[in-house]
């Protein structure tokens, strides 16, 4: 199969990449993130989460992070809203996009979310009604798509089973999410294969942590696939609370390094991605765990 000319990237870094930081980091530091990586190009930032903060302290800021960024009128700003609380709170700050966050593992959903898969999808349907309501876009991600931390291999029909009831929610865009980053390409392909025979793959992404150092080569595999859609994190930030082990999502720059490699656009500047990796990894103290990030930062500096 041929490969697009052009994916879209949806940036998580703002909240896939800091929702696992220990110490709290300050809204000022949050917004000036997702300003940056707006200029830099970005149409999609998944900003915020309005979950409960004593599951997840570090996303307690999410109202003030939202009310505080330069919004550009084409830039989608999600946020996840695991319940009607979550909504209403999304909604008060204007968010452009829902998210409702499943899993294919039973396990994971009772750990990440403390409830069973189908109690999920039962809390998500009146999300769901109220986002059409409202006239936001909804998303729908299943975690544990590749593997689970709890249950080991997620069988391909239990992510085909949550991509049916997202679609059936009336979500726009589903993520196959390899929270953490157990897959391969083989294993991807056939799960990408068997979304896109039930969906149509324009509306499909791929959401890959990088424990494995498989993800540029999975998201090889979801190009081939059909898959033009994918989330990725600055300097390779992140981690989820409820995986343990789990690293971050695909570094961005990484991304941007073989998309442009391989002739296709993106619409993000990727010399600015490498400063604010630069910038946002030595705020937290570590080195990027961007392998283009560094290498392209080492040539700047030269
Ligand atoms: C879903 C719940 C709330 C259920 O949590 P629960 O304890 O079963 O629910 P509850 O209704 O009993 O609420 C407990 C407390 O939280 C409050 N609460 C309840 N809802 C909200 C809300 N929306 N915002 C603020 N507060 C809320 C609620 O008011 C109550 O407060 P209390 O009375 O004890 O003072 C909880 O389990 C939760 O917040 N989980 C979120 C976990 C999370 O954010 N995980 C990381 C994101 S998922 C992820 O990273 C994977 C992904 C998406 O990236 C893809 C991938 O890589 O796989």
């Amino acid at each position: 199969m041929s490969l697009p000319d052009r994916v879209k990237i949806v940036e998580v870094s703002p909240r896939d990449g800091l929702q696992n930081e220990k110490g709290i980091i300050a809204a000022a530091v949050k917004i000036e993130l997702i300003d940056r990586l707006t200029s830099a190009g970005f149409q999609n930032i998944e900003a915020a989460s309005f979950v409960s903060p004593k599951w997840v302290p570090q996303m307690a800021d999410g109202a003030e992070v939202m009310l505080g960024i330069q919004r550009l009128p084409d830039t989608i700003y999600s946020v996840l809203t695991p319940n009607m609380r979550g909504f209403n709170d999304a909604l008060a700050v204007r968010a452009d996009e829902v998210v409702i966050f499943g899993s294919a593992s039973e396990a994971f959903s009772q750990k990440n979310i403390n409830c069973s898969i189908a109690e999920s999808i039962a809390r998500f349907e009146p999300v769901a009604q109220a986002a059409k309501a409202a006239g936001l876009r909804l998303r729908g991600s299943i975690s544990c798509s590749l593997g689970c931390p709890y249950q080991g291999e997620t069988p391909i029909q239990s992510v085909v089973d949550v991509a049916q009831r997202f679609l059936a929610l009336g979500c726009d865009e589903i993520d196959v999410a390899d929270t953490i980053g157990v897959g391969t390409p083989k294993r991807v392909r056939q799960v990408m294969d068997a979304v896109t025979r039930i969906i149509d793959p324009a509306r499909i992404s791929g959401h890959f942590h990088d424990t494995y150092g498989q993800s540029l080569a999975n998201i090889l595999a979801s190009l081939e696939a059909g898959i033009s859609i994918f989330h990725t994190s600055v300097a390779g930030l992140g981690g989820c609370p409820y995986a343990k082990g789990a690293t971050g999502n695909v570094a961005t720059e990484d991304v941007l390094f073989m998309m442009d490699g391989l002739d296709i656009e993106t619409g993000v500047d990727l010399n600015e991605v490498v400063d604010i990796g630069m910038w946002i990894s030595a705020h937290l103290g570590r080195k990027t765990a961007s392998r283009a990030g560094s290498a392209l930062a080492a040539r700047k500096a030269a």
